[in-house]
């Protein structure tokens, strides 16, 4: 290990493989035990692995999506052994993943045109948006990038709070108001902040209440139009940020999401210390919207651009 990687901390794919290692310890204890005593893959085999990957949060439609595809391929090779799991697995996850034509990015590409780029960060409480949102910031402010941060989810003050200590922690400026003003408002001081100081992207938190899709339908439509006043083609991106450890209900807030407005990027929080990383498979095969980070630890440094393929790689990582 070179001198700057043992300052910075760990390689991003070891701590990736560290962060998936409960989510893959998990699912192949489930694979073994549903090939014991067994060394061909049969209908009895494909049932149990079909239970496998659903209970490994894989997802119901990405799940029987990947037992077709190992159905046909049993019937094409007529014997398929057992041992051969985990490769044809992964092969076939992989391939699924590789046809949803949604490319990896490595994370975002901020232009810089002398117009800050304004990325609106929507979620429930507690998904990790404010933590998302400083790693983030942080990120950007290393490649040399000048970022604003705005604190629109004016809903409860604790997030105004720590996203000022995420701002502090990241040096870069941050626009709030008091508890209780209008987010809109606030999105629109920190875009005017941005635009007077020539920032080049903008992250604007944002308070993700869905008890009501159709009061956050509306709740988001105006901070974008409001926002639209300064810099017309704004937002230019709306990520939706989901807890991985939650499973089946990140699924579920993705659709909600999803319905109540357009959402051009996601990022999957919290997959270290959890064994639902599988979410992500699904996620990425699902929602033809990228996912764009994933975050594997509370630390600053802790958020990774998501690759599907080194994902798929540390998810098929074997720890014992
Ligand atoms: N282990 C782990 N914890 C995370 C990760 N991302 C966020 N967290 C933790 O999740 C908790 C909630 O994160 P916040 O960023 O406050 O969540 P939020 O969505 O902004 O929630 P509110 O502020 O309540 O709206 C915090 O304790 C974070 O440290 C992650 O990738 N891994």
């Amino acid at each position: 290990m070179s001198w700057f990687k043992k300052i910075l901390g760990k390689e991003s794919k070891e701590k990736l493989d560290e962060g998936l290692e409960k989510t893959s310890t998990s699912f192949f204890d489930k694979i073994s035990r549903a090939v014991v005593g067994k060394s061909k893959v049969d209908d009895e085999v494909l049932d149990d692995l079909e239970e496998v990957l659903i209970s490994s949060d894989v997802g119901v439609e990405t799940t029987l999506k990947v037992i077709k595809r190992i159905e046909e391929r049993v019937a094409r090779d007529k014997y398929v052994s057992t041992s051969e799991l985990d490769n044809i697995l992964r092969e076939e996850i992989a391939g699924l993943l590789s046809e949803n034509n949604v490319e990896d990015t490595n994370g975002f590409a901020i232009p810089k045109k002398n117009v800050p780029y304004v990325i609106m960060v929507v979620g429930v409480n507690g998904v990790g948006k404010t933590t998302t949102i400083g790693k983030l910031a942080s990120q950007f402010k290393s490649q040399g990038l000048k970022v604003v941060l705005g604190a629109a989810d004016t809903f409860r003050a604790a997030a105004v709070d720590q996203l000022v200590i995420w701002a502090e922690r990241a040096d870069v400026p941050i626009v709030k108001q008091a508890m209780g003003s209008d987010p809109a408002s606030v999105a629109y001081d920190t875009i005017q902040s941005a635009v007077a100081q020539n920032a080049d992207v903008v992250l604007i938190d944002t308070a993700g209440r869905l008890h009501n899709k159709v009061n956050l339908m509306n709740e988001l439509s105006k901070i974008k139009r409001v926002m639209q006043k300064v810099i017309p083609d704004a937002p230019h991106e709306v990520m939706l940020v989901l807890d991985g450890s939650t499973g089946q209900n990140a699924f579920e807030q993705a659709k909600q999401f999803t319905q109540a407005t357009e959402v051009s990027s996601l990022a999957v929080t919290k997959l270290d210390g959890t064994a639902k990383g599988g979410v992500v498979i699904g996620i990425s095969d699902q929602f033809k919207i990228p996912v764009k980070y994933i975050g594997v630890g509370e630390g600053i440094n802790d958020l990774q651009a998501f690759s599907k393929m080194e994902f798929v790689d540390s998810f098929f990582k074997r720890n014992k």
